[in-house]
């Protein structure tokens, strides 16, 4: 059978008996949709159709010839192809795929030069129809055959420059800046739009009176047009269901709005006035045609059911007409019906009525034709803001895809506007006829951009992952960005700095870049967040074909990963330059600098980075050796080696260090390790050392501190021992002992340190000293160390041993005052020392040193020494008023506000008070999660940083202080270093009683 018609198809059409005709129609009746033409028509095309069987690659005809044929597709698949411009003639655009069933060439029928090229994309079966045969069959079969042809457009997004799948969209939309509500909103009527218009046509042509007629204007014979008013006479007289002209009026504008009716000139959208109006069929006298009486009588069976379609859809095309007319076009009650159409609108309900009255005046309705045009590209300028109406649209990110579809309700394209960014992602049309409304940029900062929602969503294949909240204008601030991310993945966190951060938005008000890169390490370790950076820096390796438009995306973003990097290494410093990773990130983007010109405006910062590398490696190679020591008797931790010409000595994860570890019978060994040693291997290496036969999991490495205090210390703990307490000592202990393991002796007494009278170092001597040595041990300490203590010693494996030796030297200070007070058994000696150590404390407030003043007025109001009333009793009252000012600023009630409010009037530099910095990142971890529903918290990230940022303050100028005089700083000097101080209260206290002893009543 399939032979059989194959032979009578190759056949000549005059060759052809009755039998091949009806072999060859039945073969045409199996291809959907040409099976919906009569017999008759199938039987015509079989008797004058050629048969082609073509191979792969055949061009059937070429854009800008003229046709001869029409065809339709019995097997295979041919594309549609089309070239932009002479220029462009290399590289021609896919328009679409056509498959079986499929019919193309109707441009003969309108004798037009063809628009695109054909090319077989494999072996094909082709049913061809020459032009006079075709146009016979057509005229007879105009309504279905058209009806097949839009059809195939429709399937196929033919003709609209554009391969219906939008997985590589290629083409901007028509520029939609100014709609003109004069021309239709799709490419072609849809079929059952066409079928209504030719139904009120064929009876407005059979109609004896009718309006429609062939007329002059201005010397030009216009066929078969009417005016307005007429039109909707016509239709009120024709049915008693439209009963306002408004209604007849609405009605012929949802036909014009589809391109069935025109305004002769295209200038118009339908009014009922005396602008004359046509058929689009009767624009072409091919196509224009009168009605038999057949054709009357079908018109009469179907028009009911039109008139009532019509009716329905009059008011919303009357409505996208005046949405798309310009603002100062609308009438009010025009404003008053988008008004009212507003009130519906999702997207809009969070907003006023004055707000949405505002808006009538200046939305505007916007359509798209075709599947898969792109409303936007990421990177692009925002200009508007949409609410999708009717129809999908894919938002697509470079690397990701298709993220999310949005449907009718949806809005997007805010996120742009309001942070005056990029966009965030490509909009594509995912249907064809797409319906939005948009608001436009101007309009959007005037109106909305301070009254918008407070919570922003953005969604990956339905979930979210970006969670954006207003921020509150505060006074002075006139940050760019209106959102601030209260959580998200890592990952799209990432996305959007560097979108929305970097390039020329960088704001110095705005501090998401800089929490970012304050607390990264929470959330996404460093390996991580390198590797995705350099994801994005080498996105087009394997993607060659790029659009201009592409590579101007993947540059730009090549340059914001190189500005990221710059500023992340001058906030990290040396804890991102330890990391070979990003040491080897840092050569690639250098590398690529060098080799690229496009990139070239990023020298200066890849120059900067490599400087600040070698810099770094050449220094970790001169102090490599460094090597640290914690005494045995409580001393500081100090440097026992290596090289000492910098005072400013920052203690490095794989720098040695030396201590002691002592064991229940208080016999010890001394051991070496790196910095980063986990507790768990110095507490293996201490069992074997002092022969505890015992198995690792068997034993604890704890603190027993000098009031017999434990602090048991996790396996994964590092930074173990600069972590301990003033008077603390290292002990590995069977774990069922630690209850029994006891202080030695020494750690009740006092540290070890140098023995002066102080009354013969000047006090003024001594706080410059004081300052001048804590401020060394700050400069050293990380901002990050905050964080690694604050989530603990075993959270991040980083060491934080330069943040506990300055806390330790807070101890250290405020013990010293104790000690130094209840050692003094003469009572003319201790009313000197209160003096001396109130006036230390107010020249310590004097240079910003407010760690060393809280220490001392804190050691000063210690039980011990507060007790003694006799003392205070003997100092002149100057002292104690003063002192009780002191007692005053270091007051912890309503959150430490008395210093909080003092030290915020200082200028750098300054040393803070240490301890409140911990507690206030102790309370924002403790009191906030650091995952919200599987999203970084990223508000908790803004808190820590903020008091991260507190610290890098104080530091942000150098301290420069007048030096003292010369005769005692040797003494003062080597004093300060190393105090002595017992830490144990018990012991304090006793020994103020013994001076003082309680009066008993
Ligand atoms: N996951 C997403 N990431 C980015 N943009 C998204 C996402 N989901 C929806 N969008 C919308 O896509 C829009 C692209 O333009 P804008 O950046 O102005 O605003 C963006 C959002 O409104």
């Amino acid at each position: 059978m399939a032979m059989e018609w194959i032979t009578a198809m190759d056949k000549r059409p005059c060759d052809r008996n009755l039998r091949d005709v009806e072999l060859i129609s039945c073969r045409l009746r199996r291809v959907e949709p040409l099976c919906r033409l009569p017999s008759s028509a199938l039987q015509q095309l079989a008797m004058c159709g050629f048969y082609e069987d073509l191979e792969k690659g055949v061009t059937l005809f070429r854009a800008g010839e003229q046709g001869r044929f029409w065809y339709a597709v019995l097997g295979g698949s041919l594309e549609v192809r089309y070239h932009a411009s002479d220029a462009d003639a290399k590289a021609p655009v896919t328009l679409c795929t056509l498959g079986v069933g499929a019919t193309f060439g109707e441009s003969i029928l309108h004798d037009l030069p063809r628009d695109s090229t054909v090319v077989t994309k494999t072996t094909c079966e082709l049913l061809r129809v020459e032009q006079q045969d075709f146009r016979l069959i057509w005229e007879k079969n105009k309504e279905l055959i058209n009806d097949i042809i839009t059809t195939c457009k429709l399937k196929n997004g033919f003709g609209s420059g554009v391969s219906p799948v939008a997985s590589s969209p290629t083409k901007r939309p028509l520029s939609p800046d100014h709609p003109n509500p004069a021309l239709p909103i799709s490419e072609s009527p849809s079929p059952a739009m066409n079928r209504m218009g030719w139904a009120l046509r064929t009876l407005l042509l059979a109609d004896s009176s009718s309006c429609l007629k062939d007329r002059k204007v201005a010397g030009k014979l216009i066929r078969k047009c009417a005016p307005g008013t007429e039109l909707v006479d016509w239709l009120l007289n024709l049915s008693p269901i439209v009963h306002t002209r408004a209604q007849a009026a609405g009605m012929w504008q949802a036909l014009l709005e589809e391109g069935v009716l025109s305004h002769v000139n295209k200038e118009q959208p339908f009014k009922d006035k005396c602008f004359l109006y046509r058929f689009r069929v009767d624009e072409d006298s091919a196509t224009s045609s009168y009605s038999t009486s057949e054709d009357i009588n079908t018109a009469n069976e179907h028009i009911r059911e039109s008139i009532s379609a019509l009716l329905q859809r009059g008011p919303d095309a009357t409505l996208r007409m005046i949405l798309r007319k310009p603002s100062h076009e609308r009438t009010p009650e025009e404003l008053e019906l988008i008004f009212e159409e507003l009130l519906h609108i999702t997207a809009l309900s969070h907003l006023s009525t004055s707000i949405k009255r505002e808006l009538s005046s200046i939305i505007v309705f916007e359509s798209h034709a075709q599947a898969g045009t792109i409303l936007f590209n990421q990177g692009d300028e925002g200009r508007s803001w949409y609410i999708l109406l009717k129809g999908s649209v894919d938002v697509v990110i470079h690397g990701k895809g298709t993220v999310a579809t949005l449907k009718n309700g949806d809005d997007f394209g805010k996120l742009a506007l309001i942070n005056d960014a990029p966009r965030a992602a490509t909009i594509v049309l995912k249907e064809n006829n797409c319906h939005l409304l948009r608001v436009d940029k101007e309009h959007f900062n005037r109106i909305l951009r301070d009254v918008e929602a407070n919570t922003l969503r953005l969604q990956e294949h339905g979930k979210d992952v970006l969670v954006l909240e207003r921020v509150a204008k505060q006074r002075g601030q006139h940050s760019a960005f209106k959102y601030t991310v209260m959580s998200g993945t890592p990952s799209k966190i990432l996305e959007h700095l560097l979108e929305t951060r970097l390039g020329n938005q960088v704001s110095s008000l705005d501090p998401f870049l800089d929490d970012f890169l304050l607390t990264n390490m929470v959330f996404m370790p460093v390996i991580q967040l390198v590797d995705e950076l350099a994801n994005y820096f080498h996105c087009d390796v394997n993607d060659a074909a790029q659009t201009p438009e592409d590579r101007e995306y993947i540059i730009n973003f090549k340059k914001r990963v190189i500005q990221f990097m710059h500023k992340w290494v001058l906030v990290a410093r040396h804890t991102a330059l330890d990391e070979p990773c990003v040491c080897d990130f840092i050569e690639e983007m250098a590398l690529e600098v060098e080799a690229n010109p496009e990139l070239s405006e990023e020298t200066s910062n890849i120059h900067n980075l490599l400087t600040q590398k070698a810099r770094y490696q050449e220094d970790r190679k001169q102090n490599s050796a460094q090597k640290w020591k914690l005494p045995p008797n409580g001393q500081p931790v100090c440097l026992f080696s290596g090289n000492t010409t910098s005072s400013r000595n920052t203690m490095h994860p794989d720098d040695d260090i030396i201590f002691r570890v002592y064991c229940a019978d208080h016999t010890y060994c001394t051991l070496r390790f790196p910095l980063h040693t986990t507790a768990e291997i110095i507490k293996a290496c201490a069992a074997e050392k002092l022969q505890l036969n015992r198995g690792a999991e068997d034993l604890v490495l704890v603190e027993v501190k000098s009031n017999g205090e434990r602090a048991v210390f996790k396996d994964n703990d590092v930074s173990i021992p600069t972590g301990l307490s003033l008077n603390g000592r290292l002990f590995v202990t069977v774990k069922d002992h630690v209850d029994a393991v006891t202080p030695l002796p020494e750690q009740e007494g006092p540290t070890e340190g140098i023995d002066i009278d102080l009354e013969i170092l000047s006090t003024k001597d001594l706080a410059f000293y004081i300052t001048i040595y804590d401020w060394d041990l700050f400069w050293v300490v990380h901002e990050y160390e905050l964080l690694y203590r604050t989530f603990g010693r075993h959270h991040f494996g980083k060491i934080t041993a330069n943040l506990d030796v300055f806390l330790r030297r807070f101890n250290e200070l405020q013990y010293w005052i104790v000690t130094d007070i209840v050692s003094a058994s003469s009572m003319s000696k201790r009313v000197g020392l209160l003096r001396k150590f109130i006036k230390l404390a107010a020249y310590c407030k004097e240079y910003n040193n407010l760690n060393a003043f809280f220490a001392i007025v804190m050691g000063l109001s210690n039980m011990a020494v507060s007790r003694l009333t006799q003392t205070w009793d003997k100092i002149p009252s100057k002292f104690r008023k003063l002192f009780q000012e002191f007692e005053a600023l270091i007051d912890p009630s309503r959150n430490h506000r008395a210093y909080r409010v003092y030290v915020g009037k200082l200028q750098p530099p300054l040393i803070p008070f240490m301890p409140l910095l911990l507690k206030d990142m102790t309370f924002a971890h403790e009191g906030n999660k650091t995952s919200l529903d599987g999203l970084v918290n990223f508000e908790k990230m803004h808190m820590m940083a903020q008091t991260m940022r507190t610290m890098r303050y104080c530091r942000s100028r150098t301290i420069s202080l007048d030096p003292p005089s010369p005769k005692s700083e040797g003494d003062a000097r080597s004093y300060i270093c190393c105090l002595r101080s017992i830490d144990n209260q018990r012991v304090l206290t006793a020994m103020s009683q013994k001076l003082e002893p309680t009066r008993k009543v």
